[in-house]
């Protein structure tokens, strides 16, 4: 099974803490991480922030998460992928007609610029989504499980590289997905008493054990004291939870 560095979350209001962190995350460190730019960094600093991870010789995960009608995806993942990342992320719950839409404006502008493709994933119910919310709120009848499942099915027909999920949904991902599609999974916490925002939450050890193939984490390393040794912890976890069953 494939397993991905880590993936840091640089979710950070200034241009210079971001390049703090890429600087300490690249010279201090063994493995380094994927970064992740989500849309804090990316709406106030544009594709030039990812040119000054780039240069540090980061992957990077792209976390926009498109969400809107099947045309306006098409043309916006056609400007992403000229950009040259590794990942990228749309919402699921836009259907699969955005989905397939958004993969081929993807390749498009990624042929164009000579580009490889990057991995599109589906974003299924978020991380901070619980029971409560889902019935509530979102109206949906059903458990979070059997939504991220249906989700999950519905990218895989739409031909995506996989979804970002919580690690407690992977078995039933894969129950009904093909044997190489990703679950990539934030909502981890070294400290299970540390939810902040998130409801749906494992440990990078259990994350493993539960098959992820790659974490996203972000405050646990970007607000620690010493954000480069939380890294190494968290990582040494993920990868000493592989294959522990
Ligand atoms: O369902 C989702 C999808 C994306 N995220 C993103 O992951 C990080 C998690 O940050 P933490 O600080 O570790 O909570 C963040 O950038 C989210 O946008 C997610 O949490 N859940």
């Amino acid at each position: 099974m494939e397993r991905f560095e880590p993936i840091v979350a640089i979710d950070v209001p200034d241009k210079r803490k971001a390049v703090q962190l890429f600087d300490r995350l690249s010279n201090d460190t063994d493995h380094m991480p994927i970064i992740k730019i989500g849309m804090e960094l990316f709406y106030a600093f544009g594709p030039g922030i990812i040119k000054q991870a780039k240069e540090r010789g980061f992957k990077i995960f792209l976390d926009l998460k498109a969400h809107d009608i099947p045309n306006t995806v098409e043309r916006a993942m056609a400007q992403v992928g000229r950009l040259g990342v590794a990942f990228v992320t749309v919402h699921a719950a836009g259907g699969s007609e955005m989905m397939k839409a958004g993969l081929r404006g993807l390749k498009q502008g990624a042929a164009e610029a000579r580009n490889s493709v990057p991995k599109m994933l589906a974003i299924t119910q978020l991380t901070s989504i619980d029971e409560e919310i889902l019935h509530n709120e979102q109206k949906i009848n059903g458990t979070v499980m059997e939504s991220v499942q249906n989700y999950a099915r519905l990218a895989d027909e739409s031909g995506l590289a996989g979804v970002v999920c919580s690690a407690k949904e992977i078995s039933a991902i894969r129950e009904v997905t093909n044997p190489d599609f990703l679950c990539i999974t934030p909502g981890i916490r070294p400290d299970l008493n540390t939810h902040d925002d998130q409801k749906r939450v494992v440990t990078p050890k259990q994350a493993a054990e539960m098959g992820s193939n790659g974490i996203v984490v972000g405050r646990p390393i970007t607000q620690s004291d010493d954000p480069v040794a939380a890294y190494k912890e968290i990582r040494h976890e993920f990868f000493e939870g592989e294959n522990a069953d």
